[in-house]
């Protein structure tokens, strides 16, 4: 069986999902298949829109559902002919969207939206965007089945961010998806066991693939976007970035941590325990080969595989002479922001143990501050810890690729060439096993580093 997904790039409007479903049904010709589809470009936006401003009493939430109701409307009628089954369509999608109505009015009453009830809202693009499109591919003759992936993705409760109970993930997977129906699962939305809606991360449809891709035991797991493959970096930066034909499962979860969009990080990661190939495609190019991420991947002549860059951040210093030799400092720090929910994207250490400087998104940095300032109290009454420091406006780089290992002269290349390019680096920092290499430069130098870096390693 394959495994495919589509993602909102993928399925804008009519046009797109005919042209899409085009593929699916060519594909489904010689193999059992099971399709993962994401919301239509822009809807999950629009849902969490319509829930900020529900929860804020800001009535033009309404406004927002006409047009989402609108948007149904016209995918509706450019895609299915007769007017009875267009009937019927509708008015399964309208059932989604009464009930999408009635909780967003409660939001608006109750002014008050969890994160739980964010994710209940933000399944609705996924449910109704796989709603239309199994009906669209049953109106053209063929067996299509529904599968909303509450019934089969199991997850805890971490509202936004879900973490997946693969045992019984898999078992489910395995038994719901055993025909040879043509199965239109929804991406990204999973269940407690108490069957609450969850989510499982922005977007996770990448990850819910490599899920039923794993649970059915796929050879092939395929994510069908709006470019020809994962790309030395993003095109839309670099413009003589190129397709690579093959990425390993390590470097391509390296380059999506350090965000490369084109794959979410943690997709890698079923597809790394069955070993099941990913393959990156392009909808509007089907023909094309795309980029192959497995285990073993083919070694190209370039001393890096690829660069990607994460915007948005903040550098946190944390320092004293306190830290030097005291045991157990480091450990206050994460734990504090690991009770905080930091997400900590990069950490560097100078050998003088004189400072500890963590990178995290922007949005958190202020809650980051208020977490050490509560737990190292006592350390800074101490003198043990002077101060922390906060830089924002910043961006990480980072470099990737199993060739860099063991091969010398890497730093001195990408900072040679950063420094003569005049752009100032504030932090570096470079795991044990020599895949990566990222750093710290202004946001407003970012794309300008990115260029030079791509300079640097591929036009050398
Ligand atoms: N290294 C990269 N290779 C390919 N695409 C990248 C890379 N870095 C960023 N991107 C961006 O990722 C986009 C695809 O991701 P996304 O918009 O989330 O697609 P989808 O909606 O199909 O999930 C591409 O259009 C491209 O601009
Ligand atoms: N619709 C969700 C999940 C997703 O994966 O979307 P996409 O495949 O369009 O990136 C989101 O926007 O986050």
């Amino acid at each position: 069986m394959k495994v495919l997904k589509f993602g909102g790039s993928s399925v804008a409007d009519a046009d797109r999902i005919k042209t899409v479903v085009s593929i699916v049904l060519d594909i489904a010709k010689t193999e059992r298949i099971a399709v993962v589809f994401s919301a239509m470009k822009g809807v999950t936006d629009m849902l969490l829109t319509m829930a900020d401003k529900a929860e804020k009493g800001d009535a033009s939430y309404r406004e927002d559902f006409a047009a989402l109701t609108d948007k149904q409307k016209t995918a509706v009628d450019g895609l299915i002919a007769d007017e009875k089954e267009k009937e019927e369509v509708f008015s399964v999608l309208s059932g989604l969207l009464d009930e999408l109505k009635d909780i967003l009015h409660g939001v608006e009453l109750v002014k008050e939206c969890s994160k739980r009830s964010k994710d209940l809202i933000a399944s609705f693009g996924e449910r109704l965007n796989c709603n239309l499109i199994s009906a669209y591919i049953k109106s053209l003759g063929y067996a299509a089945e529904y599968v909303d992936a509450r019934e089969i993705i199991r997850t805890d409760a971490s509202h936004g961010e879900a973490v997946v109970d693969f045992e019984t993930t898999y078992g489910l997977i395995e038994k719901r998806l055993s025909g040879d129906n043509i199965y239109i699962v929804t991406g990204f939305i999973g269940s407690t066991e108490e069957g609450v809606t969850t989510t499982l991360g922005r977007n996770g449809s990448d990850y819910s693939a490599a899920i039923v891709g794993a649970g059915v035991g796929a050879s092939e797991v395929e994510i069908w976007t709006d470019v020809d493959g994962v790309l030395s970096a993003d095109p839309r930066i670099v413009k003589d970035a190129f397709v690579l034909e093959e990425v390993s499962f390590a470097e391509a979860m390296e380059l999506s941590f350090f965000g490369a969009k084109v794959i979410h990080p943690y997709t890698m990661i079923p597809a790394v325990e069955k070993n099941i190939p990913i393959v990156i495609k392009n909808t509007m190019n089907p023909s094309y080969p795309g980029t192959r991420i497995v285990k073993d991947a083919k070694r190209h002549k370039w001393p890096i595989t690829g660069i990607a860059s994460i915007p948005g951040v903040s550098l946190i210093n944390i320092e004293g002479s306190g830290m030097m030799g005291t045991p157990g400092i480091a450990a206050r720090v994460f734990s504090a922001l690991a009770e905080s929910k930091i997400n900590i994207i990069m950490i560097s250490q100078a050998s003088s143990e004189h400072s500890i400087c963590i990178v995290c998104r922007s949005s958190e940095a202020r809650k980051a501050i208020s977490a050490l300032e509560k737990t190292l109290e006592y350390e800074k009454r101490a003198r043990l810890v002077s101060r922390f420091d906060c830089i924002n406006d910043l961006e990480i780089v980072a470099i990737v690729g199993e060739n860099m290992r063991g091969t010398p002269g890497i730093a001195g290349r990408l900072f040679d060439a950063v420094g003569k390019a005049g752009i100032n680096v504030h932090a570096i920092a470079q795991g044990s096993s020599e895949l990566n290499l990222s750093f710290v430069v202004d946001e407003k130098e970012g794309q300008k580093t990115i260029k030079t870096v791509h300079d640097a390693f591929f036009k050398a």
